[in-house]
């Protein structure tokens, strides 16, 4: 089954009288396990599709349901129990919590999943180890390298394991190298723990290590590619 299966989707911001067509008729789905890439011009709504997978927006039209669930239509406190239970999220400006430490950071959707302490904390440190930030728990974001921060929120977003997590351009603030490390780590949370990744990127980088690449173009998708 499909983990996420968009049908049909819209989405139209109106400005004053101008009316632009982000989303323009779009279907697709991702299969559980899948680590697909969005890619395309700017402005070819790349980031809107994220935002109506991962239950930001809504769309003007369409249907989009995730992990079985239909999301379109929800009111605003059953789209929030969805992104908690069912979606991991890593942004390009990191978005940590700047008073919390790197294991708080992490340890924090799972407070709010309603985990008890010693098992939260256990994982988090777990997983803080995984993406290769041993004996740094105890960091504050401004304490860390970039690429350092993007890895807490790598960790963040699958020490859940949300049944999709979306990245939005998550290398774009990083060096090339830091990027390709960041990358091989998703990499290996995808094989290893079958955790389902969808980016949107403007970096070949990205694109290379992806294994389905979806290309949109001015709202609407033109064309699929499927590596092994
Ligand atoms: N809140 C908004 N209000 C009005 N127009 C918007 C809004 N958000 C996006 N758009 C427009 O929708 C279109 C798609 O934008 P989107 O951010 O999805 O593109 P993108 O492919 O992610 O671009 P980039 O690569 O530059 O991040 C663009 O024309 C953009 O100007």
């Amino acid at each position: 089954m499909a983990i996420v299966n968009v049908e049909k989707t819209s989405r139209i911001y109106r400005q004053d009288s101008v009316a632009v067509k982000a989303l323009d008729d779009v279907s697709v789905a991702i299969e559980a396990g899948e680590f697909t890439t969005l890619v395309g011009p700017s402005g070819s709504g790349k980031t809107t599709l994220l935002n109506q997978i991962g239950a930001l927006d809504e769309p003007t039209s369409g249907r989009i349901q995730i992990d079985g669930q239909e999301i379109t239509g929800l009111n605003r406190r059953k789209r929030t129990a969805l992104r908690l239970w069912k979606i991991g999220f890593v942004f390009q400006e990191y978005n940590l919590i700047g008073v919390l430490s790197a294991q708080e950071n992490v340890e924090y959707v799972l407070m709010l999943r309603g985990m008890p302490f010693r098992e939260r904390r256990e994982k988090a440190r777990q997983i803080l180890a995984e993406v290769g930030l041993e004996g740094m728990e105890g960091r504050l974001p401004n304490e860390l390298s970039g690429g350092q921060q993007q890895r807490v929120a790598v960790a963040r977003a699958i020490v859940s394991q949300p049944a999709i997590v979306l990245a939005d351009e998550p290398t774009a603030n990083l060096d090339s190298k830091t990027g390709a490390a960041l990358l091989d780590m998703m990499r290996r949370m995808n094989d290893e723990h079958g955790v389902t990744f969808v980016f949107s990127t403007h970096d070949p980088m990205v694109m290379e290590r992806a294994r389905r690449v979806v290309h949109l173009k001015d709202g609407r998708i033109e064309r699929e590619e499927h590596r092994s």
